[in-house]
């Protein structure tokens, strides 16, 4: 076929397409109008006939600058004219006009005059005819050219749109890796689906381990809004657009004129699509979308696009999953941490305070609640050692009760102890408790050792001490010098010296001790110190 209906559509839609063939009948066609009752051009196409120029007595001139289809013509003798194209017969009336070794035209002349120049028309109808034709050609090719032209500008467009969709995939991964929750990822990609990626609503939804139960992250509703719909869950369905989906990886899955479901119900008709999320080789979840709102087709692009979707907002789900994981194991961890440290403060407390108590026990008197001896040796060591350091004086004031021993003969020892209690108690009140140390030295026998005194203070406190035992009015049996409990005390008071062991010290004051009781008992005497 020479042209095809579509070229022969192109051409009618062109009234300039040959101004030459048109001249060319208008001219000769009403030069002999007058000698036949018509004239007609007709164009051969591929066996079919068309009508170019056509004039009759009762018409005028007619160019078809679309070519008319001549079935509707009834003063052309058709079957004449297929009769001459098919070569079966030779008419007068009709002539076929050759292109080459082709009939490309037909000259009806319709009873015309014995005079009628047909000749001279037809001489020259094949050049024009012929350049008529190439015009056609021309015409098609251009018409081809901007075809393609169209095409590629809508693939341009196309690419376009593509590439822009892919920069908005681009920044919409970047700004997805940003979030800080697997909700805000689930939130932001179903939003950015609808209002970046040009779908109608969106869903994310995510499987269970047995991949048998699916729940509901956000969707959107049937106004194009956003929407949590964390409290939907169902049973996967088991239909062959689902099953395709989660079968198939980087798969769209397609499903034209479907319900559209909201809900689990039924709101509308259009195409669902669904594509899964993969981990490795198993489907977490899947995105589904469909066309409820504005009703158009799915582009091949945003096809491409829901698959690359799908792949970056899955890996995303896993990472985020992973992290999500490891920040709750910390705080599992911390937590643990936490208790345990809480735990082991107790413990050390009750520890420290176990040791406290029997260091209190381990350096106490049991009985009068004074420091025990061992306690005094300790802290007579370091007071030594402070005071030769500092060259500081040391008081140490030994005391015994008087007659003790008849005391606990007459009253029994247990009333012995009670009367011990009460002196060592009032003895606490002579010391300076930041700086002295009051110890039972042993049996009835109390030390007090006094840094940084003058001998003059250590006698005033030696005698202090006497006078308040005395003003206790303990009652004694033995008539001697009172009638009541007394004590004796001896002291010194010195500045250590290097070379000189501390047991000196004890040893000079119990030695004053026993001056004061060689001297009667209940006084106070003073140590002489001699080298
Ligand atoms: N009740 C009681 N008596 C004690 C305790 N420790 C020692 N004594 C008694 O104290 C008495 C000390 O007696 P002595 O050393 O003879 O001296 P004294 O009778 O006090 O006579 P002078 O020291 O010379 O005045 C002894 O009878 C001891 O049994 C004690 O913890 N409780």
């Amino acid at each position: 076929m020479l042209l095809a209906n579509s070229e022969i559509q192109a051409v009618r839609g062109n009234p300039h397409s040959d101004l030459s063939l048109e001249n060319f009948c208008r001219q000769s066609f009403s030069q002999v109008s007058a000698k036949c009752a018509m004239i007609a051009l007709l164009l051969v196409d591929d066996q079919s006939l068309y009508l170019l120029a056509k004039s009759t007595q009762a018409s005028d001139f007619v160019f078809y600058s679309q070519p008319e289809s001549v079935i509707q013509q009834t003063d052309i003798p058709l079957g004449d004219c297929y009769a001459v194209i098919h070569g079966e017969k030779t008419l007068p009336h009709i002539a076929p006009i050759f292109v080459g070794n082709q009939i490309r035209g037909l000259l009806v002349v319709e009873q015309q005059a014995h005079n009628f120049p047909f000749a001279d028309i037809l001489k020259p109808l094949p050049l024009h005819l012929d350049n008529y034709c190439l015009h056609l050609k021309v015409i098609d090719s251009q018409q081809q050219l901007l075809r393609q032209e169209g095409l590629l500008q809508q693939a341009q467009q196309q690419n376009l749109f593509f590439s822009q969709l892919l920069k908005e995939l681009h920044q919409l991964t970047i700004e997805l890796s940003k979030l800080d929750s697997l909700d805000e990822l689930y939130h932001y990609t179903v939003k950015a689906g609808i209002s970046r990626l040009g779908i109608d609503r969106m869903a994310l939804f995510i499987m269970d381990k047995e991949q048998d139960t699916y729940y509901g992250t956000y969707g959107t509703t049937e106004t194009g809004d956003v929407a949590d719909e964390s409290y939907f869950q169902n049973k996967i369905p088991n239909v062959p657009f689902v099953q395709e989906a989660l079968t198939r990886k980087d798969y769209l899955s397609i499903w034209h004129n479907a319900s559209i479901l909201h809900n689990s119900q039924e709101i509308g008709v259009g195409w669902n699509a669904m594509v899964a999320l993969w981990h490795g080789d198993e489907t977490i979840g899947w995105i589904a979308c469909d066309n409820f709102i504005n009703k158009q087709p799915l582009g091949d692009h945003q096809k491409e696009v829901l698959i690359l979707l799908a792949a970056s907002v899955a890996q995303m789900i896993m990472r985020k999953q992973a992290e999500e994981q490891v920040i709750q194991l910390n705080k599992d961890l911390e937590l643990r941490v936490r208790e345990r440290t809480a735990e082991l403060a107790e413990a050390y407390q009750a520890l420290s305070d176990a040791n406290n108590a029997l260091r209190l026990v381990s350096s106490m008197d049991s009985l009068t609640g004074l420091a025990n001896r061992r306690e005094f040796d300790e802290h007579l060591d370091t007071q030594w050692s402070l005071a030769l350091k500092q060259k500081s004086s040391l008081s140490l004031i030994m005391i015994d009760v008087d007659f003790f021993k008849q005391y606990n003969d007459t009253f029994g020892h247990q009333e012995g102890d009670v009367c011990l209690q009460q002196i060592a108690n009032e003895l606490k009140s002579c010391i300076n408790e930041k700086s002295d140390l009051i110890a039972r030295y042993g049996g009835e026998e109390i030390v007090l050792l006094c840094p940084e005194l003058t001998t003059a203070q250590t006698a005033a406190m030696a005698e202090m001490c006497r006078k308040k035992i005395a003003r206790l009015n303990i009652s004694h049996p033995v008539i001697g010098i009172e009638d009541k409990v007394t004590i004796s005390a001896g002291y010194v008071c010195l500045t250590p010296v290097n070379g000189m062991p501390n047991k000196n010290i004890i040893r000079i004051a119990d030695q004053a001790l026993y001056q004061a009781k060689q001297t009667g008992r209940n006084n106070t005497v003073q140590a002489m110190i001699t080298d």
